[in-house]
């Protein structure tokens, strides 16, 4: 647990190849531009990424790079105005919006900056709650929710409530919450941004052990440059473009 593998930098080559079977993410030619009123605001220019299954992927770059945005477009959160993605080989933009979500549903977690834990449910009710939307219910979510618990090392915390867990614990639930009904693919969108440095480290080397250990591909948005070591690959973002790495 906690290897570093850093397999170098993804460059802004175009990718013009299908995806290959073992592809856990496929985007190419991935255009978003906003519009509000007489406004419209390129967010995005023509992104290709490619991301093997198993695999940690880091999205980084300044604010307003589109980050985020490729992170909702990656997840089939929102529809990209060009270009195509494909998740576990399956093209999500050719999908109706009915099938994109039960295909999020069953194959996609996400992790949330501010947790968005229910704040009157306890942290087994929490992950319950997430197990029932996918469609296992009584006392089997009850059973695997204390289970995703104990593997996010939270059994003695299941009975308390979100105000009575610190922000790495808060952290914690809810990468169970995500991991409920095994997803192949995770979605984090700046997971360590509320902690501080322990939890921080503790949050990410649980993602890497579920990417190495389960296969699980983990695509993270984020500025925390602690996290890079833990990274396989990092795409660089600048005005809605891919750029070649810091280091
Ligand atoms: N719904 C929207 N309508 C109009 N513009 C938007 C919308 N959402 C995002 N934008 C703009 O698109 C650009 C990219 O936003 P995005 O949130 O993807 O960037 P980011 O790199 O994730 O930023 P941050 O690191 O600050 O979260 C920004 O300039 C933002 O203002």
């Amino acid at each position: 647990m906690g290897n570093s593998i850093i397999n170098g930098w993804s460059r802004p080559n175009p990718i013009n190849i299908y995806p290959e079977k073992s592809c856990g993410i496929f985007a190419e030619g991935i255009g978003m531009t906003y519009q509000s009123g007489k406004e419209r605001f390129v967010a995005l220019k023509g992104i290709d990424l490619q991301i093997s299954k198993g695999v940690i992927q880091l999205l980084m770059g300044p604010s307003g790079s589109g980050k985020t945005t490729l992170l909702s477009i990656l997840a089939g959160i929102l529809t990209p105005t060009n270009g195509r993605v494909h998740l576990l080989d399956k093209e999500i933009t050719k999908m109706s919006r009915k099938q994109l979500s039960r295909f999020r549903r069953d194959h996609i977690g996400f992790i949330f900056q501010g947790f968005n834990l229910f704040p009157a449910l306890t942290a087994a009710e929490n992950v319950e709650l997430a197990l029932n939307i996918k469609g296992i219910k009584g006392k089997i979510a009850r059973q695997q929710s204390l289970e995703l618990l104990s593997q996010v090392g939270l059994a003695s915390k299941a009975q308390l409530l979100p105000r009575d867990l610190s922000g790495g614990q808060k952290q914690r639930v809810a990468i169970a919450r995500a991991l409920a009904g095994n997803p192949q693919i995770i979605m984090a969108d700046e997971p360590t941004a509320a902690l501080d440095s322990y939890n921080g480290q503790a949050v990410i080397e649980l993602l890497c052990q579920l990417a190495k250990e389960g296969g699980t591909t983990v695509v993270i948005v984020t500025h925390d440059p602690r996290i890079k070591a833990f990274a396989d690959n990092i795409t660089f973002l600048e005005d809605g473009e891919i750029v070649p790495g810091d280091s």
